[in-house]
C-alpha cells in the first residue's frame, strides 16, 4: 500500500554569519539596525574573525545541523516527511526568505526551532515573531515555534556527559570550577521579566546534578559595544574574581547558550578567556561544542517530536 506522507516544513533558524570578508559590512549593519558600523569598529569585528581563520565555521556547521535534523526526522517518522528550510536573522537567507520557499514548495503546516536553547525577548521571540508575521503577510504555512528547549534532558545529558569528560583530563579536580555561560544581553531585559538569566541558571543546576559537580558558576560573555549596562558578570571578569577568592587551579568553560563552534566562541572564550587564565596561570578547559553531533542531532528531534505532539 503507498502511504501518502503528510509534508512538513523544518523551519530552522539561526543568527548566520558573513560567509566571506566582504558580507562582514552588511551583515555588521544588519545586526546594528541598519546603522553603518564605523570603520573602527568594522575593523576590530574583521580582526577577530581574521583570528578564527577569516571566516567563521558557523555557515557550514548550521547547514549540516538542518540537513541532518530533516534526516534524522524523516528516519523517526513514516507517515510524514520534513523538509528543512534555513531562516537567518542576520543574512540570507532569512526568515522571510525561508517562509516564502516554504510557501512556494505548497507547504501548509511547518514546525519551527532556533538553534539556541534559552528564550529572550531579545532573540527568540524575534526570530519567531519574525517568522510568523511573514507567514501572515503571504497566507503562509501555520508555524508551530518552539519556545525553548533548554530543558530537554537529551541537551542536559550531553553537556554533564561533556563536563565528565573533560574532567577526566584535570588533575586537580577539586580545585576546579564550571563556568556556565551564554550571551550577555541589555540588564533592561529583567525590568520585562525577561525568563533569560533564569533559564540559564536552571540549565547550570540541571547539568551540575547530572554531571555531579558542585563547584560551578554563571556568567555572561560577549556583550555588546552599545552604552547600556549588559547581565554580568562578565566571564573574564569572573574567571578573575574566582581566583582571587578560591584559587582554583583549572576552569571549565561551558557556553551552554550556544550550539556551534563560531566566533562568540572560539575567540571570546577560547581567545579572550584563555588570556586571562594563562595570566592567572591556571588551566583552560572548553568542553567541545555540539555541532552536528548525532547526540545533538536526536536531542533537537526529540524537541520537534515534542512540539508536534502537542499540536495534536
Ligand atoms: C542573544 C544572542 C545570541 C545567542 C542566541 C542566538 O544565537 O540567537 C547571539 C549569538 C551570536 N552573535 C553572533 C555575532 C555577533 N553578535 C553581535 C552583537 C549582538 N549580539 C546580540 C545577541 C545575541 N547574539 C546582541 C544583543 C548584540 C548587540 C547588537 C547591537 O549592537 O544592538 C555582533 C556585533 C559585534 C559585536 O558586538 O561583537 C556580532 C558579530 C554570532 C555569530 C558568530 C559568528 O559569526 O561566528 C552568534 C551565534
Ligand atoms: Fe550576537
Amino acid at each position: 500500500m503507498v502511504v501518502m506522507k503528510k509534508k512538513i516544513g523544518l523551519l530552522v533558524m539561526a543568527y548566520g554569519t558573513p560567509r566571506s570578508k566582504e558580507e562582514i559590512e552588511p551583515y555588521y549593519t544588519h545586526i546594528r539596525h541598519g546603522r553603518k558600523p564605523s570603520e573602527e569598529a568594522l575593523q576590530d569585528l574583521t580582526e577577530r574573525y581574521e583570528a578564527i581563520g577569516g571566516t567563521s565555521p558557523l555557515a557550514k556547521i548550521t547547514e549540516e545541523q538542518a540537513n541532518s535534523l530533516e534526516k534524522h526526522l524523516n528516519e523517526l517518522y513514516d507517515d510524514r516527511e520534513f523538509k528543512a528550510y534555513l531562516g537567518l536573522k542576520h543574512i540570507a537567507p532569512f526568515i522571510e526568505d525561508a517562509v516564502a520557499s516554504m510557501k512556494e514548495d505548497g507547504i501548509e503546516e511547518a514546525v519551527s526551532i532556533v538553534l539556541a536553547p534559552h528564550f529572550s525577548t531579545f532573540s527568540v521571540k524575534s526570530y519567531n515573531e519574525r517568522a510568523k508575521e511573514e507567514s501572515e503577510k503571504i497566507n503562509g504555512p501555520v508555524i508551530h515555534s518552539v519556545e525553548s528547549w533548554y530543558q530537554e534532558p537529551k541537551f542536559i545529558q550531553y553537556w554533564a556527559e561533556q563536563v565528565k569528560e573533560t574532567m577526566e583530563k584535570v588533575s586537580n579536580k577539586e580545585n576546579t570550577c564550571v563556568i556556565f555561560s551564554a550571551h550577555s544581553l541589555p540588564e533592561k531585559i529583567k525590568e520585562y521579566g525577561d525568563p533569560y538569566p533564569a533559564q540559564l541558571e536552571e540549565t547550570a543546576d540541571l547539568i551540575a546534578k547530572e554531571a555531579g559537580i558542585k563547584t560551578y558558576e554563571i556568567g555572561w560573555q560577549s556583550e555588546g559595544n552599545t552604552p547600556d549596562p549588559w547581565l554580568g558578570p562578565d566571564v573574564q571578569d569572573l574567571t578573575r574574581e574566582l581566583y582571587e577568592k578560591h584559587r582554583y587551579t583549572s576552569i571549565i568553560y561551558c557556553p551552554v547558550g550556544f550550539v556551534a563552534d563560531h566566533l562568540e566562541v572560539l575567540y571570546d572564550n577560547d581567545y579572550e578567556c584563555k588570556v586571562v587564565t594563562d595570566e592567572l596561570g591556571i588551566d583552560y578547559y572548553r568542553p567541545e561544542m555540539p555541532n552536528d553531533k548525532p547526540e545533538f542531532i536526536d536531542c533537537l528531534a526529540t524537541v520537534i517530536q515534542k512540539k508536534l505532539a502537542e499540536t495534536k
